[in-house]
């Protein structure tokens, strides 16, 4: 609960690269809008001017959530709707109630998603379906419920965000699959809604910075150390984690008016690591690559460098 407030008072020093009537009249949805990647994505779309509605499973973290973006913005709409995205009826509910407070539906962002880290032998068939319900299916009854009832009429834009699933996905198999046909669904649906003026995208982040990222890591998986997001970082071409900004800024670039050329497309957000393709290849030390948004602090993710490089975690664990 705190560690939101704490999240929401570090933001409000932070400002969008982009123009501040950007969204200026619009009205929107982002699912998990009420932690990490969504809550930094509600914060930069209010900065820019439009009204959003955060949904996710946990009424107290979106009510603390929506209080201290109604205080960072407090002239325009935050509102919150308690939704499980594994509920057909619970989300057509939620499209239903955001069209009842705001009267549009210009965006959508589907980041509510997750899974446990196992290696697929471990994983029960229950465990598969759960992420794949969740990731794949939420996301496509979010997206073809704000269809029918508001874009099929009035065209609109979805982001999907998915994961950086490409050449395979070591311990997440189950959401490796999900997010591979929530990238292709991405096309598909493209397809079939541009004609009626609805552009539709996917972002892939990879190693993000984020509390409940590293938490869920901490807690379900351990198999990278006690900070395995970080401890990634070493193996990354840029050789550092990302930050929720940065992959707001680029879903803020796809709702856009400069994207308007732009459907059917998965940016991957990662530091170029899923280029890393060629084993002969080792990186090199990068002191100067550039940096936007909320990282770990320089001092605290050296050390955790130096050890997971020490300790060769990746190599001994996968
Ligand atoms: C190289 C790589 C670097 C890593 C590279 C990293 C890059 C990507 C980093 C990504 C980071 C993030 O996504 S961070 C976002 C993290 N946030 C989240 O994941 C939040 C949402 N997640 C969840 O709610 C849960 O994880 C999820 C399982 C999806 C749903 O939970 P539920 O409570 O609804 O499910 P349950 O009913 O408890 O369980 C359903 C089944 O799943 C199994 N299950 C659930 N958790 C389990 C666990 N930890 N271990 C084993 N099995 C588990 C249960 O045993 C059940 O199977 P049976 O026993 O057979 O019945
Ligand atoms: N951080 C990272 O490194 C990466 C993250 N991602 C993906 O980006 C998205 C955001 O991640 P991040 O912000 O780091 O992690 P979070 O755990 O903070 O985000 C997950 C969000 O999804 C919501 N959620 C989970 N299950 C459901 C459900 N059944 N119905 C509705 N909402 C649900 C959660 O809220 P609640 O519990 O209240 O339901 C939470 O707000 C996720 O899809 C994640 O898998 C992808 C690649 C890397």
């Amino acid at each position: 609960m705190a560690q939101q407030a704490v999240e929401g008072a570090a933001r409000a020093q932070w400002a969008s690269v982009f123009r501040e009537d950007l969204f200026e009249g619009q009205a929107g949805l982002v699912t998990g809008g009420g932690t990490g990647i969504g809550f930094a994505i509600a914060f930069e779309l209010l900065t820019l001017g439009a009204d959003v509605l955060i949904t996710s499973r946990n009424e107290d973290r979106l009510a603390e959530a929506a209080a201290t973006l109604r205080k960072a913005f407090p002239e325009r709409k935050v509102e919150y709707f308690v939704c499980n995205i594994r509920d057909d009826k619970e989300v057509a509910a939620m499209i239903t109630n955001v069209l009842e407070r705001f009267g549009r539906l210009n965006f959508v962002v589907n980041c509510a998603g997750g899974q446990y880290p196992a290696p697929a032998s471990a994983i029960t068939n229950n465990g598969f379906r759960t992420v794949v319900d969740l990731n794949l299916n939420g996301t496509f009854a979010v997206c073809r419920e704000a269809f029918d009832q508001y874009m099929f009429d009035h065209g609109g834009n979805i982001v999907n965000i998915i994961a950086t699933y490409h050449n395979g996905f070591p311990m997440m198999a189950h959401t490796g699959a999900a997010r591979a046909a929530v990238a292709n669904l991405t096309e598909t649906l493209a397809l079939e809604w541009a004609a009626y003026g609805v552009r539709v995208n996917s972002v892939a982040p990879g190693n993000i910075y984020s509390e409940s990222s590293k938490l869920h890591y901490r807690t379900k998986g351990n198999f990278l150390g006690d900070d395995p997001i970080a401890a990634a970082a070493p193996f990354i071409p840029c050789k550092r984690i990302g930050s929720t900004q940065e992959v707001s800024g680029l879903v803020c670039f796809l709702l856009s008016p400069a994207a308007s050329y732009v459907t059917g497309v998965t940016a991957r957000i990662d530091g170029g690591a899923t280029l890393m393709s060629n084993a002969s290849y080792v990186l090199c030390d990068v002191d100067n690559y550039p940096k936007y948004g909320e990282l770990p602090p320089e001092e605290d993710t050296r050390a955790v460098f130096e050890a997971a490089a020490q300790a060769k975690l990746l190599e001994s664990k996968l």
